[in-house]
């Protein structure tokens, strides 16, 4: 685009030179500048602006109403930082690059981070007219929430340049912190939109519920996200704790490390710190109904965005190329939506995968069910010891943990520990909680753990 506008300059000039010979080259530059500039605002605005805003958006806008020098014309910290980058969902893993009748070049299309920093492409590769008629010959990017950013833009940018790639997603994030920028509900009560107070209230703008529920679960606390054993043990942290932990030598520090305290009698030793006990993390255990959750809460947040909303590795590029030669030419979506344009082949390739996928899916679920049907049919269990326990049956496993036998399977709870009212409490043998008692007692107590 800038070589495009670089040379409606330069022909603008030539012609404005012609028709006025006796203009020197200042005049000519200066007018051919002016004309240009004006021809950039009257796109943007008459054309580009109207559909990014919409009606409602553009009659806000107003027409031109002449110079007021009361007005600010700078933009704000906001528009900057955040609202303007909404440009970069705009922003296709491919570039589609087309002959003169829309079909593919012979040097095919290129993935997004393959185009930055390779100028010399433009040269060897037939100049800047199939980028262009890709750019006007194909359907905008979808706006789907799995294709927003791409992993062009998160993981790929720039990678032509920079050993390390940079992650878009990441950067509009932090630029919003250090600019101070408030948050997004804010800015809904701002711009008179209705506030939220969870992702429920989003179901308008992220409309995939199971996205709504990914992104409740980034609290700790919330069901799912870890055991009940698990939640009970990283209950006993402490910065206090990790600072023992991972400090150089740190042997002391007080139990609230956020509060000042007198050296050394307010400070403890860090063997009497309580600690996150991550053995309840062993992948092996009769509760199993509470571990399946672990697991997929973990894979759920390790799980990369599928491959299909991206472009194709360099190995299946060669083949999408030697198939591209011969079947149909690009066909752009005709549905109201503006629907990314999919190769033909493409498509069916990705659908035959997304079939699979579901396939695999169902006879995991049927799995599943299989075997929860098998466990309904048992009266009882038998716990991690293979001790046979009647159905109903309640009893202890370990210090604090009640297990139950309901439904064939057998659930074990830990209890949960309300904040100890003391600065120092002590995890003692036969009790689940950290205690508060008298601190004249050795350290090395045998009724300490
Ligand atoms: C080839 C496409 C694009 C690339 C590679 C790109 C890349 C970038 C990068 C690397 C930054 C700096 C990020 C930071 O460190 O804060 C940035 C900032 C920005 N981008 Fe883009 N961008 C692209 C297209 C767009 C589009 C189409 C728009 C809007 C329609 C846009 C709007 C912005 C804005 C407003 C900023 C912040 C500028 C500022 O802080 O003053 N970008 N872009």
């Amino acid at each position: 685009m800038h070589t495009l506008w670089f040379r409606e300059h330069n022909r603008v000039a030539t012609e404005l030179s012609a028709l006025n010979p006796h203009w020197d080259g200042d005049t000519v530059y200066q007018e051919a500048r002016k004309i240009v500039g004006a021809e950039l605002q009257h796109i943007t605005y008459s054309h580009w602006l109207p559909k990014v805003l919409g009606d409602p958006g553009t009659k806000m806008l107003r027409d031109y109403r002449g110079y007021n020098p009361n007005v600010n014309a700078g933009i704000i910290n906001s528009f900057a930082t955040a609202a303007f980058r909404f440009g970069h969902i705009l922003i296709n893993p491919i570039l589609y690059r087309l002959n003169n009748t829309l079909g593919e070049i012979s040097e095919g299309h290129l993935p997004f981070n393959k185009a930055l920093f390779s100028p010399s492409r433009i040269i060897k590769e037939g100049g800047i007219d199939p980028v262009l008629r890709g750019l006007f010959g194909v359907a905008a990017k979808w706006r789907a929430p799995s294709y927003l950013l791409s992993l062009e833009l998160t993981q790929r940018l720039f990678s032509a340049a920079y050993s390390a790639a940079v992650d878009s997603a990441a950067t509009i994030i932090q630029r919003g912190r250090d600019h101070g920028i408030p948050p997004y509900v804010d800015f809904r009560v701002f711009c008179n939109l209705t506030s939220v107070k969870n992702f429920e209230d989003l179901q308008n703008e992220i409309k995939d519920s199971e996205i709504r529920q990914k992104l409740r679960k980034f609290w700790y606390e919330n069901p799912g996200v870890f055991t009940p054993a698990q939640l009970t043990q990283l209950k006993q942290a402490s910065l206090g704790r990790v600072l023992c932990d991972n400090g150089d030598s740190i042997q002391q520090v007080q139990a609230d490390v956020f509060v000042k305290a007198e050296y050394p009698q307010d400070y403890l030793s860090c063997s009497e710190i309580p600690k996150v006990d991550l053995r309840v993390w062993q992948d092996c255990c009769a509760d199993c109904r509470s571990r399946g959750q672990f697991r997929a809460v973990t894979q759920e947040s390790q799980k990369k965005r599928s491959a299909q909303y991206n472009y194709p590795d360099e190995k299946d590029m060669e083949l999408s190329h030697r198939r591209n030669r011969q079947r149909d030419k690009i066909y752009v979506g005709e549905d109201a939506r503006n629907v990314t344009v999919l190769e033909k082949t493409k498509f069916s390739q990705d659908f035959s995968t997304f079939a699979a996928e579901i396939q695999e899916t169902i006879t995991a679920l049927r799995e599943q069910i299989n075997k929860l049907e098998a466990r309904l049919r048992q009266a009882g269990c038998r716990d991690v010891k293979g001790v046979p326990r009647k159905a109903e049956e309640r009893w202890m496993k370990e210090d604090c943990t009640h297990c139950v036998c309901e439904s064939g399977q057998v659930t074990c709870v830990v209890e949960i520990c309300a904040p100890a009212p003391c600065a120092s409490p002590e995890l003692v043998k036969g009790t689940c909680c950290p205690v508060c008692r008298d601190r004249g007692m050795p350290t090395d107590s045998p009724e300490k753990r």
